[in-house]
Parts: structure tokens; C-alpha cells; sequence
């Protein structure tokens, strides 16, 4: 999967900055910087336009930078670390705020650069249109900071928001909006272990949801115009029926 994961991220970077001169690139936090491991070994660390690169974070926990759980903290350490890309290049969220102050700033930043189109924009509501949004599903079916049943699954018109109640720690978080997460060029959830299965499963399933079944972000995760690609491991992909073989790049 790390190789099918790189391949992907290069072919996307690749387009982008053909198309538009510029690469825009959202992580979250989980497992995931430990997959764009092959992204820092050849051939990508030599092929990729790294100086075109620019990074985001989807979402935030609201510890310090050199925290442990800090989703900077572990990409710089994993990938930022050992590629070429410029320090004024990547944006990472305010740590030194509180969480309402700090996804204030971070979409005053975003706008500026959608001003100037460094972050292209959605032609179908002025939203940012990131080039790739790379997401990892947590065992409850939560993506980025936004949890299942939460208020902030509803919001329309803000681009990043807080939240001071996830259900694992820490608590305080600041994660981007649905509208922003699907008015992406591309987005990839990324997936492995078992106990991922069960919320795989049913993100990806045809089942209408009922008043029983949580409203699960995952399954919420619906591109406006882009396109939207799960990379899976075996474990992770073990519940899902024959029926849903069509699905992303799945390994068996
Ligand atoms: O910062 C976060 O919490 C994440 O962005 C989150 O979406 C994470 O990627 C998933 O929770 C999967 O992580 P685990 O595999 O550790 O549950």
C-alpha cells in the first residue's frame, strides 16, 4: 500500500503543479505520515517538484508543537523532515492560541492564499479546493477532527472550526469543515488494521442511514467535483462485502 499510496500522492503533485503551478496538499494526523514514508526515498524524493509543494493540516490537536500528539510534531519528524520542501511553505496551526483564536487565524491564512491562488477555489461555493486531502478513519469512523454525531458535521459557511470535546484525547481540536474536505480535487482515506473493518465497512456501503446508525463522517466524505480514492489494507477491507469490490485501490 505505501507504494500504491506514493505512486498516487506523485501523480496527483504531478498534475497540480502542471495544471496550476502549485501543489496543495492537507494531512491529518493517525497512522498516516507513516504510510508517505516511500514519498523520501527514491525515486520520489528526486522526481517530485518539491519547491511547489505547499502543506496543511486538516486537522489539529491542541497541544504544543513538540507535543507527542501533535499532528505537526509527528510530520515534520516523519516525512517534513526528509524532503526538500520549503519552511515558508508549510502552514501549520497556531499553537500558541486558543483553539477558537487558532481556526480563526488558520482560515484567515487559507484565504489569503486562495486570494492569490496558491489554494485554488471551488467554482461551485468559494470554497478552498485543495489538490489532495489525505485522511485517515478512526475505528468510530471519524476523519480529520470530526467525530461522529458532532455539531461541527453541520456547519456550511466556516472553513476550519474547534472542537473542546472529542471523545479521545486530546480534547481540543482544530479541524477542517465537511464543505472544505469535499470541495477537494482529491481525497484520499487511508485505512489498515482491523479495527478499522467495521467502520470501513460501513462508510463505504450503500445502506441509507436510519435514526439507529450514527451519522458518520466517513460516509460523509463526498466530493463536490473531485474525486475520491480509499487505500486499504487487507485487515481494514475484511468486512466489506464482494459488492463493494469496486471501491479505490483495494489490496488483497
Ligand atoms: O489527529 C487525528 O486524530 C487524526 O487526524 C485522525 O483522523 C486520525 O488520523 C484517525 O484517528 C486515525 O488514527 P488512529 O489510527 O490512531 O485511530
Amino acid at each position: 500500500m505505501t507504494t500504491d499510496l506514493a505512486e498516487y500522492i506523485s501523480q496527483v503533485s504531478e498534475f497540480s503543479v502542471k495544471e496550476r503551478g502549485y501543489f496543495a496538499i492537507a494531512l491529518s494526523g493517525g497512522p498516516l505520515v507513516s504510510f508517505m514514508r516511500k514519498l523520501c526515498e527514491a525515486p520520489y524524493n528526486k522526481t517530485l517538484d518539491w519547491s511547489k509543494w505547499y502543506i496543511f493540516w486538516a486537522d489539529e490537536r491542541a497541544v504544543g508543537k513538540n507535543h507527542v500528539d501533535s499532528n505537526y510534531k509527528l510530520t515534520k519528524e516523519g516525512f517534513l523532515s526528509k524532503v526538500p520542501i520549503l519552511n515558508g511553505h508549510v502552514y501549520s496551526i497556531n499553537d500558541n492560541a486558543t483553539v477558537e483564536n487558532a481556526a480563526m487565524d488558520y482560515e484567515f491564512v487559507i484565504r489569503q492564499l486562495v486570494k492569490i491562488r496558491t489554494v485554488g477555489v471551488s467554482e461551485s461555493n468559494d470554497c478552498p479546493k485543495f489538490d489532495l486531502i489525505l485522511l485517515s478513519i478512526g475505528s468510530d469512523g471519524h476523519v480529520a477532527s470530526l467525530f461522529p454525531n458532532h455539531p461541527a458535521l453541520e456547519l456550511k459557511d466556516d472553513w476550519v472550526t474547534y472542537i473542546t470535546d472529542s471523545p479521545e484525547p486530546p480534547p481540543e481540536r482544530i479541524t477542517f469543515t465537511l464543505p472544505v474536505i469535499n470541495s477537494a480535487s482529491n481525497i484520499a482515506v487511508v485505512a489498515t488494521g482491523e479495527d478499522k473493518a467495521k467502520a470501513v465497512s460501513f462508510a463505504i456501503s450503500d445502506v441509507t442511514e436510519t435514526q439507529d446508525s450514527p451519522s458518520m463522517p466517513a460516509r460523509m466524505v463526498q466530493p463536490t467535483d473531485g474525486k475520491l480514492v480509499w487505500f486499504l489494507d487487507k485487515a481494514a477491507v475484511s468486512f466489506v462485502e464482494a459488492k463493494n469490490g469496486a471501491y479505490g485501490h483495494q489490496e488483497y
